[in-house]
């Protein structure tokens, strides 16, 4: 029976693969919440959720075998068969479609929620294990960070749509007057807010000291930044670089000092953008480190047996930044860290200023992406005396 399960998963990866994931805009998702019936979520869905599996499941066999075979890749790599397989029972042929239908739909995609949610940590001790195993060169590192960035945002784009579908029409609890998780009228300030005072909670608790929120907005028409958002993922970007400055500007000044420089945010409302800037005075860091920054590789701290007391809040294993990155990303924004060693550093989140401009960024399997595994890193086209970058291991935050 396993081999026939396997040949069948096989052949239904082929299949679902060979679509590309169709990427909404917030304007869908908003108008799909507001009109959308139970069935016609179910009849997106079924195909929809099978093709980003398929897509990202096709691309874990590009990865070099020397990680594709650690013990959490292979684990991982299961919860996506187990899943996939849960989806196949819905897809078309199945006969009519019938609220009971519907209700186990719903109920397989709370099953698949679960199983996944400690993947990102999962594949973080599969890179673990793989630092530890062997040598990685810069092809093998280029290859991971390309994945790892794919992967994880894959992974947000379908809890995003599970999410969406069990609040619209399953048990999970509604905010009143949002859209599934979308806030229409995303209060912007408000998000900041919460986002520091949780931070500063953390830091009080560790540090017994934290640094002061001075909060300046510009929009043009003066009335409040509002925006068409996910609160949650401009909560989780916010709360990370809250953490980081908050540590920075701590450690850097000592804890024992009785002031320290605030955290200055600017928030402007433009035309295009929507900019959310935090600049700290925690000394900052020099160029030669602030690629690591984002680097899944070297941010993978070997993680403490157990965070304890000891185990400052603000540190873990460290993929708070490139995942806070995605997360803005997604709905086409970024986010970026400018530093001024001896100082400190900017970090600036852009959103976009107009939810028609706000759809979802996906990874797609195709021939380029496939080329993307086989090139290799870029050799140097500029000569240079050669020069050590100071190797600090930089901090690794949560
Ligand atoms: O690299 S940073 O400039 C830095 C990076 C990201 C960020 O969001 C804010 C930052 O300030 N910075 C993090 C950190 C931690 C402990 C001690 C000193 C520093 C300096």
């Amino acid at each position: 029976v396993l081999y026939r399960q396997a040949r069948v998963l096989e052949e239904r990866l082929d299949y679902y693969s060979q679509f590309n994931p169709s990427p909404l805009s917030m304007q869908q998702f908003t108008d799909f919440g507001e009109n959308a019936t139970n069935s016609d979520s179910f009849m997106f869905l079924r195909k929809e959720l099978p093709v980003r599996l398929a897509n990202i499941m096709k691309e874990f066999n590009l990865l070099p075998n020397k990680l594709l075979h650690m013990p959490s890749v292979e684990a991982v790599r299961d919860l996506y068969r187990q899943s996939f397989l849960d989806l196949l029972h819905f897809q078309d042929g199945i006969g009519p479609v019938t609220t009971t239908t519907l209700d186990k739909f719903t109920d397989a995609l709370v099953k698949i929620r679960n199983r996944h949610s400690d993947v990102v940590m999962t594949m973080a001790q599969g890179v673990m294990e793989l630092k530890e195993a062997h040598a990685i060169n810069a092809n093998t590192e280029a290859n991971i960070q390309y994945f790892l960035d794919r992967f994880y945002m894959n992974r947000i784009s379908i809890r995003m749509l599970i999410n969406q579908h069990t609040i619209l029409f399953g048990d999970s609890v509604n905010h009143q007057n949002h859209i599934g998780c979308i806030d229409p009228h995303c209060d912007v300030v408000k998000v900041i807010e919460d986002s520091y005072s949780n931070a500063r909670f953390l830091c009080d608790q560790y540090y017994l000291a934290s640094p002061e929120l001075v909060l300046r907005c510009h929009n043009a028409d003066k009335t409040a930044v509002s925006v068409v958002y996910v609160p949650s993922h401009l909560y989780h970007m916010l709360f990370e670089l809250f953490k980081n400055a908050m540590r920075a500007v701590v450690e850097h000044h000592g804890a024992a000092s009785d002031t320290f420089p605030p955290i200055d945010v600017l928030l402007v409302m433009g035309q295009e953008d929507l900019t959310i800037r935090l600049s700290d005075q925690g000394g900052g860091i020099p160029r030669s480190v602030m690629d690591f920054l984002f680097n899944y590789m070297y941010s993978t701290a070997p993680q403490p047996a157990v965070s304890g007391l000891d185990t400052p809040p603000l540190a873990g294993y460290g993929y708070g930044l490139p995942l806070s990155r995605l997360y803005a990303r997604y709905f086409h924004g970024d986010l970026q860290v400018t530093s001024c060693d001896g100082y400190g550093t900017d970090t600036i989140i852009y959103l976009k200023a107009l939810s028609s401009e706000a759809n979802e960024l996906l990874p797609v399997y195709n021939k380029t992406c496939q080329r993307q595994y086989s090139t290799p890193v870029q050799t140097h086209d500029w000569s240079s005396q050669a020069h050590s970058a100071l190797f600090v291991r930089p901090f690794s935050t949560s």
